[in-house]
């Protein structure tokens, strides 16, 4: 897949054999997360003791605001598989523009589901897939870390729901131009649904969780993230939001 080149991007193929390949980062992400306890005041905004100067909201935030306006100066939200969870923060590239062909409406950024990712992985994700709960002092500002890069993956994946919801508009103008004017929402839902690639990719993580998820050499050791969780996290979130996303883009895509 090519972001220079649009047939490329929105060849379904190609987008499920990406959608593919992101389950492994995720997969390796949650286990980092793993090996660090829940430590909710890494959540809390303005928590005693973790006050950031100047600065209004959770320990986390901080850390990933701050990441955002370095990244944004190095061209990443140019790119059209990267949404900010601060767009209002993030600054201007000092590195020339790539000239990205259009693919996706031009509305496309206004699509952002990164406070729902955000919210339900504290609350959802995190007791899933961490090591115990509790405060982990030590630990604060690798938790951030790790949390970082479980958000950026999860996000960069639901957002991908755009390039599928384009090029299954693109497959069947005349079905979705009438169902968007319809604002038959529960029909896009229908439409864009297919469950038998839902279960191959739940019966897939299934595998994955078994193989990745304990050291293959000691089977009976601890286990890092286990196919049950994996599931749920897919089954009950990271699928249902990248259905919204896509229902979201279609419900605007006749727009002018
Ligand atoms: O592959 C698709 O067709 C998608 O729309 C993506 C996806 C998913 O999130 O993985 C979402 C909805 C479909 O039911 C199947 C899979």
């Amino acid at each position: 897949m090519d972001f220079t080149e649009p047939e490329t991007v929105l060849n379904l193929k190609n987008i499920r054999d990406e959608l593919v390949r992101m389950e492994d980062s995720i997969i390796f992400k949650f286990i980092e997360r793993s090996h660090y306890a829940t430590c909710p005041s890494v959540y809390k905004e303005n928590h005693p003791g973790l006050e950031m100067p100047n600065f209004k909201g959770s320990f986390l935030d901080w850390a990933l605001s701050n990441l955002e306006i370095a990244h944004s100066r190095i061209r990443r939200f140019e790119s059209p598989d990267e949404t900010p969870f601060f767009p209002d923060k993030i600054q201007k590239s000092f590195l020339p523009s790539v000239n990205y062909p259009q693919i996706l409406a031009p509305y496309a950024s206004e699509v952002n589901y990164n406070n729902k990712i955000k919210r339900v992985y504290i609350e959802k994700i995190i007791p899933l897939i961490s090591k115990k709960d509790g405060d982990d002092k030590n630990n604060f500002g690798s938790v951030a870390t790790r949390d970082i890069e479980c958000l950026q993956s999860l996000s960069r994946r639901i957002h991908f729901g755009k390039f599928v919801a384009e090029a299954k508009f693109q497959s069947d103008i005349p079905l979705y131009t009438k169902l968007i004017e319809d604002k038959d929402v529960e029909g896009i839902m229908k439409n864009i649904t297919n469950s038998a690639v839902e279960e191959r990719i739940l019966e897939r993580l299934t595998k994955k969780a078994e193989v990745y998820g304990v050291d293959p050499t000691n089977k009976s050791g601890e286990k890092r993230i286990t196919p049950e969780y994996l599931v749920k996290i897919y089954k009950e979130i990271v699928i249902p939001i990248t259905k919204e996303v896509e229902v979201e883009y279609l419900m605007r895509r006749l727009e002018k």
